[in-house]
């Protein structure tokens, strides 16, 4: 990856911080280049191939289960060190996360995600990202991997925002959309295709003393 999409001083970097102060949410249509995208959709199809992801759970812990009338997307939470393209998005959310520390000063200590895969037709009610009994995630970010998404395949990301206002945003390949995990309800409507993502979440650091 270039270093422009990794420096402190990227200008996208500078307009995520500015959004998320004003709005609440971000959206950046070219976040990372389509071919980082591209090898990061790769990498999805090849594990849910392989038989890796799984039916995504609602709520956490022991409380999990799952509920395809919730959600019916299946995940994969991804680690540094098992594919090169994560290891370069991973690096890329890192240097987000400092630009956010220092911007908004969100005390932001680590970021977890995931791969999820929706099946045709699969589609994630609204709700809110953040758990009743875990406040650490603090601002969600969602990079989408489909490219030629239509708006006819579905599978928008609509938010509900305080302000009343719904926007609307297309999976596209390269498109990142950040927003304040505890702040803002959103749904994804159902994929008339299969749509790819990467899902993580932004999270300071717990009160647990361990
Ligand atoms: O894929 C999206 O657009 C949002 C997914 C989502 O809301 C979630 O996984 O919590
Ligand atoms: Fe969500």
């Amino acid at each position: 990856m270039r270093a422009m999409h990794t420096s402190p001083e990227n200008p996208m970097f500078a307009a995520v911080v500015d959004d998320l102060a004003t709005h609440g949410w971000s959206q950046q249509a070219l976040f990372l280049p389509v071919d980082l995208a591209r090898a990061l959709a790769v990498e999805c199809r090849r594990r849910y191939a392989e038989g890796e992801l799984n039916p995504a759970g609602v709520g956490r812990g022991d409380a999990q289960e799952v509920r395809e009338t919730i959600r019916g997307d299946q995940i994969q939470w991804i680690d540094p060190g098992q594919a090169e393209a994560c290891d370069q998005y991973l690096a890329a959310m890192d240097q987000l996360r400092l630009a956010i520390n220092q911007g908004l000063f969100l005390g932001l200590q680590d970021f977890e995600c995931h791969f999820a895969l929706y099946p045709p037709g699969a589609f994630y009610r609204r709700h809110l990202d953040r758990f009743r009994d875990d406040d650490r995630r603090m601002v969600s970010a969602v990079f989408y991997l489909n490219e030629d998404w239509q708006p006819q395949d579905g599978g928008q990301l609509r938010m509900f925002l305080a302000d009343g206002a719904e926007p609307l945003v297309e999976p596209l390949a390269g498109c990142l959309v950040v927003f304040l995990s505890g702040e803002v309800p959103h749904e994804v409507l159902p994929a008339g295709r299969e749509r790819l993502s990467l899902t993580g979440w932004f999270r300071r650091r717990g009160n647990d003393p361990f």
